[in-house]
């Protein structure tokens, strides 16, 4: 399979609390480097503070690398070019709920990267919302509902409306289903699967969970301290002897 995603070398070190320039650096990240196909999808695990958000973030371009390249179906993402990283790839955070403004409702929210991405009229944008919110089991009438007015599967329905609206190639998840209760988790994995089929979008997904890995996941991506110990197949990885830290991420939750 060719791949649309590349990254290369990708690292990230922050300076101390009051970002002096002669403040230390500490590495979150160490060059990082994978590769992502049409289609796929890439769990990314390891202990707390092991780099998981800090490498998401990046590829979403919410964060700019200190070192390290990105390449989009082979052209390389510039951090200045928020506009191509918007419309390719979008970010899901864990936490619907403060993603969502309590002021506005829920059309005026997804029409936004409407706005900043597309030509599209008024009337257009609120067809293409209507639409996008069909596509995410919601009705069209929620448009006009403001966030209080729906449940928290309801509102990470909105979420992965607000993500795939601008048909995106790539969304990346950060422990975006770590607050729904079981069932709303399961509708919501198979509406996002149902989703990759329909547009052949790939994921890569922040998660603890060695459940929704062995579900969903084509490839894992292991970090231990900011280092990438491991970059496979998921049914290669699970099918031999593994180090112990590999072991317990991946059985822990059983
Ligand atoms: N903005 C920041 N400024 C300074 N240090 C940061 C910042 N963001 C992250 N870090 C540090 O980088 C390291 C990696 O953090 P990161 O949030 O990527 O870990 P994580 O694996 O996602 O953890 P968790 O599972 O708890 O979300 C941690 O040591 C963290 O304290």
């Amino acid at each position: 399979m060719t791949s649309i995603l590349e990254v290369k070398n990708l690292s990230k070190s922050f300076r101390g609390r009051r970002d002096w320039p002669w403040s230390p650096k500490s590495v979150a990240l160490e060059p990082t480097s994978f590769t992502l196909a049409a289609g796929e999808t890439l769990a990314i695990m390891g202990e707390t503070g092991s780099g998981k958000s800090t490498l998401a973030k990046l590829v979403a371009g919410v964060d700019n690398p200190t070192s390290g390249d990105i390449y989009l179906n082979g052209q390389k993402l510039y951090d200045a070019n928020t506009k191509q990283r918007c419309q390719n790839i979008r970010m899901i955070f864990q936490d619907s709920e403060k993603s969502l403004n309590s002021q506005r409702t829920i059309g005026q929210q997804l029409e936004e990267p409407l706005i900043f991405n597309t030509r599209q009229t008024a009337q257009e944008r609120q067809n293409t919302v209507k639409q996008t919110l069909r596509k995410v089991g919601l009705l069209a009438e929620h448009y006009e509902f403001y966030p209080h007015m729906l449940s928290t599967g309801q509102k990470q329905r909105v979420a992965i409306a607000r993500a795939i609206s601008l048909e995106p190639q790539i969304i990346v998840a950060d422990e975006a289903l770590v607050a729904l209760d079981p069932s709303v988790r399961a509708q919501i994995i198979n509406l996002m699967l149902d989703l990759q089929q329909d547009m052949g979008i790939s994921y890569i997904f922040v998660t603890h969970s060695p459940q929704i890995v062995k579900h969903i996941a084509d490839k894992i991506l292991i970090l231990y301290r900011g280092k990438m110990i491991t970059f496979e197949k998921t049914e290669h990885l699970l099918n031999k002897p593994q180090q112990p830290y590999v072991e317990q991420l991946l059985h822990e939750h059983l």
